[in-house]
C-alpha cells in the first residue's frame, strides 16, 4: 500500500517524487521505473558520449510509422528506458521558452498557473543560475541544477567574434540573458552540465525516503467501478495498492503515458475495444495531438581549416573546452509576419491578426552553429571529423503539424504506434524554408560567411541551394534530412485529457505530470 504511486522515473516522475518527499516526509511514495538506474553505465556521465547511448541497451529505439510528408520512411526516435529518462541522454540545453508560449497555454486552458509568471517560481526554484548579476526576479541561485554559459565556463572559441558578426547579419542583437522569457536574439548557449558532467535527475533531486523499483514496467492502473484509481499492476503480475485518497501519478513520457492510459481503459472506446480492453473512461483525445520539433542540419567546408576552428582539428582546443558543447551562440528569431500569414491561411483559411503564431512577435526559429559535424551520415554524407567542416542547425519552434500515439498491442512491453506526422502543414514548411534561406544568405552572401566557408557539403544527388532556391527544392532537402529533436509532447493534452491541476478527466486519484500534458493548441 502506498500514498502515492508514480509510474515512470524519468525527468518529471523523479522530480515529483523527490519534491513530494521533501514537502511531506510522512507520505509513502513508490516510484516505478521500467529500466535500471544507469548512473554506472559507461557513457552516461560524460555528455560528450551521449551519441553512444543511441541504439544502446538503454534506448527504447522507437521507429515512427512511415512519414508521408517527409521521405515516406519511418524515422528513428530515441527515448531512454532508465531511471532519469531523458536526462540520461539529453544534450543539456537549458533553454526556457518564450513567455508568449506559456501565456498562450494559460489562455487556451483558462488557467493563469500555466502562464509565464505562473511558472516562474518553479523555473527559479529549479536552478542554481551561473550569473550573480542576473535579475533575481528571473533567476534562482539556490536550486539543485547548476547551469553554465559559454562565457561563464571560460570557453573561448576562435570563431566567436566572427559568429557574432555573422548572426547579427540577420538583424538580431546579442542578448545577455537567454532565459528571461524574452529570448529573441543571439545569446551564449546555456547548459546544465556541472563541471563538464551530466546531472542525471536522480542525482540532483534525491530519492532517499522514496521506495524506488527499477527494472519494473507497470502494465496498467486499476480503476474501480466508480472510476477511482486504486492501484497498479506490474508486468510481473505484482499489484501495488493505493491507500484511500492516495494518488497515482503518471509520468511515462509522451509516447508511453498515452499507451499506459489506454491499457488502463482510458482512451477512445472503439480503439480500446479493437485491442480487447474494457473501457473505463471514453476519452478519445488520449494519444492525439502528438507534436515534436523537426530539426535539420547543413554542413559547411571551412576555407581555413588549418586555423584550428573546429572539433577534430589538432589546433582546436583550449581551457575548459570540456565544460560544454562546441558552440558559442543559440540564436532565436521571429520570421516576417505577412508571408507567414499566407502560409497559415493555406492550412486554416482566413486568420485574424491575433492568431497565436502572428502576435508576439513569436520565436519561430532556433538555430546554432556547432564547431563540429553532427549526424552527417544520416544524410548519406561521409565527412571526417578532422576540423575541416562545421554544421548549422535549424529547428522550427512552434510546429502546427499534429500526429498521434496509438496501441499496437495490449501487451505493455510492445512499443506503441508513433506517428508524429512531421512537416504536414504549410506553416511548418514555410518556417523551415525561411530558416534554410537565412543560412544560405549568411554563408553565401555575407563577408563573414564567404570568408568562413569554402563550400557546402550536400547529400549525394542534392545540388547546392542558394538564397533564391525554390520552395520545392528546399522541401526536398528537408524531407530527406529532417529529423526529430527528441521533444515529443501533447499526447495527454491539458483541457482534453487532464485539467489544469493535471487530473485525468472522468477519474479520481489519477494525474499525469509529464511532457504529455502540453495543451492541444500549444504550439
Ligand atoms: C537525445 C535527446 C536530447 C535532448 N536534448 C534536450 C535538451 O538539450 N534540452 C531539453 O530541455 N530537453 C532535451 N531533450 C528532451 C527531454 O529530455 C525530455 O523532454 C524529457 O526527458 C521529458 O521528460 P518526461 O518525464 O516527460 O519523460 P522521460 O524523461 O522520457 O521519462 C519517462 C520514463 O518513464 C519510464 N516508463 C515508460 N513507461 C513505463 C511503464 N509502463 N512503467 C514504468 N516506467 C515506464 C521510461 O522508462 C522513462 O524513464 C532531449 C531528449 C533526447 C532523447
Amino acid at each position: 500500500m502506498a500514498d502515492v504511486i508514480i509510474v515512470g522515473g524519468g525527468l518529471a516522475g523523479t522530480v515529483v517524487a523527490s519534491r513530494l518527499h521533501q514537502r511531506k516526509p510522512s507520505l509513502s511514495i513508490v516510484l516505478i521505473e521500467a529500466g535500471p538506474d544507469p548512473r554506472d553505465h559507461e557513457h552516461v556521465l560524460n555528455p560528450a558520449e551521449a551519441g553512444l547511448l543511441h541504439f544502446s541497451d538503454l534506448d527504447y529505439k522507437y521507429f515512427t510509422v512511415p512519414q508521408e510528408h517527409l521521405d515516406g520512411k519511418p524515422k528513428y526516435n530515441c527515448a531512454i528506458k532508465a531511471l532519469g529518462g531523458g536526462t540520461v541522454i539529453n544534450t543539456g540545453g537549458w533553454i526556457r521558452g518564450d513567455a508568449h508560449d506559456y501565456d498562450e497555454w494559460a489562455r487556451i486552458v483558462g488557467d493563469e498557473r500555466w502562464s509565464y509568471n505562473g511558472q516562474l517560481p518553479y523555473f527559479k526554484r529549479s536552478e542554481k543560475h551561473f550569473d550573480p548579476d542576473a535579475d533575481p526576479a528571473q533567476h534562482g541561485s539556490d536550486g539543485p541544477l547548476h547551469t553554465g554559459s559559454v562565457s561563464s565556463t571560460g570557453r573561448k572559441y576562435p570563431l566567436r567574434e566572427t559568429m557574432l558578426k555573422l548572426w547579427s547579419r540577420l538583424g538580431l542583437k546579442y542578448i545577455h540573458d537567454l532565459n528571461d522569457g524574452r529570448p529573441q536574439g543571439i545569446s551564449d548557449l546555456v547548459e546544465n552540465w556541472k563541471d563538464g558532467k551530466r546531472q542525471v535527475v536522480q542525482s540532483v533531486y534525491p530519492l532517499e525516503g522514496v521506495r524506488v523499483l527499477t527494472d519494473s514496467m507497470v502494465r496498467r492502473a486499476i480503476i474501480d467501478e466508480k472510476k477511482v484509481a486504486v492501484g497498479v499492476e506490474l508486468v510481473s503480475g505484482e499489484i501495488i495498492k493505493l491507500k484511500e485518497h492516495g494518488q497515482i501519478i503518471v509520468s511515462a513520457g509522451a509516447y508511453r503515458t498515452p499507451q499506459f492510459l489506454m491499457l488502463s481503459g482510458i482512451g477512445n472506446a472503439s480503439h480500446l475495444s479493437d485491442h480487447g480492453i474494457p473501457t473505463a473512461v471514453d476519452l478519445p483525445f488520449v494519444g492525439q495531438n502528438l507534436h515534436d520539433h523537426l530539426g535539420f542540419f547543413r554542413y559547411w567546408k571551412l576555407r581555413h581549416p588549418e586555423k584550428g576552428l573546429a572539433l577534430g582539428s589538432p589546433g582546436f582546443g583550449g581551457p575548459n573546452y570540456d565544460l560544454g558543447g562546441p558552440v558559442d551562440f543559440l540564436v532565436r528569431a521571429p520570421i516576417p509576419v505577412e508571408p507567414l500569414r499566407a502560409a497559415i491561411e493555406k492550412d486554416e483559411g482566413t486568420v485574424p491578426n491575433d492568431h497565436p503564431l502572428l502576435k508576439g512577435p513569436r520565436t519561430h526559429l532556433e538555430m546554432l552553429l556547432p564547431y563540429a559535424v553532427l549526424g552527417a551520415e544520416t544524410q548519406g554524407l561521409q565527412i571526417p571529423l578532422d576540423g575541416a567542416s562545421v554544421s548549422t542547425f535549424i529547428m522550427g519552434c512552434l510546429p502546427t503539424s499534429r500526429g498521434s500515439v496509438a496501441l499496437a498491442s495490449s501487451d505493455p512491453t510492445v512499443a506503441p504506434v508513433i506517428d508524429p506526422n512531421y512537416y504536414a502543414t504549410e506553416t511548418d514548411r514555410h518556417v523551415m524554408r525561411e530558416g534554410f534561406r537565412m543560412h544560405s544568405r549568411l554563408m553565401f552572401e555575407t563577408p563573414e560567411g564567404k570568408e568562413l566557408v569554402h563550400s557546402e557539403h550536400t547529400p549525394p544527388g542534392y545540388p547546392v541551394l542558394g538564397p533564391d532556391a525554390s520552395d520545392e527544392k528546399i522541401d526536398a532537402r528537408v524531407k530527406m534530412a529532417g529529423s526529430t529533436v527528441f521533444h515529443p509532447g501533447g499526447t495527454a493534452a491539458m483541457g482534453k485529457v487532464v485539467d489544469g491541476s493535471l487530473k485525468v478527466y472522468g477519474t479520481k486519484n489519477l494525474r499525469v505530470v509529464d511532457a504529455s500534458v502540453q495543451s492541444p493548441n500549444m504550439l
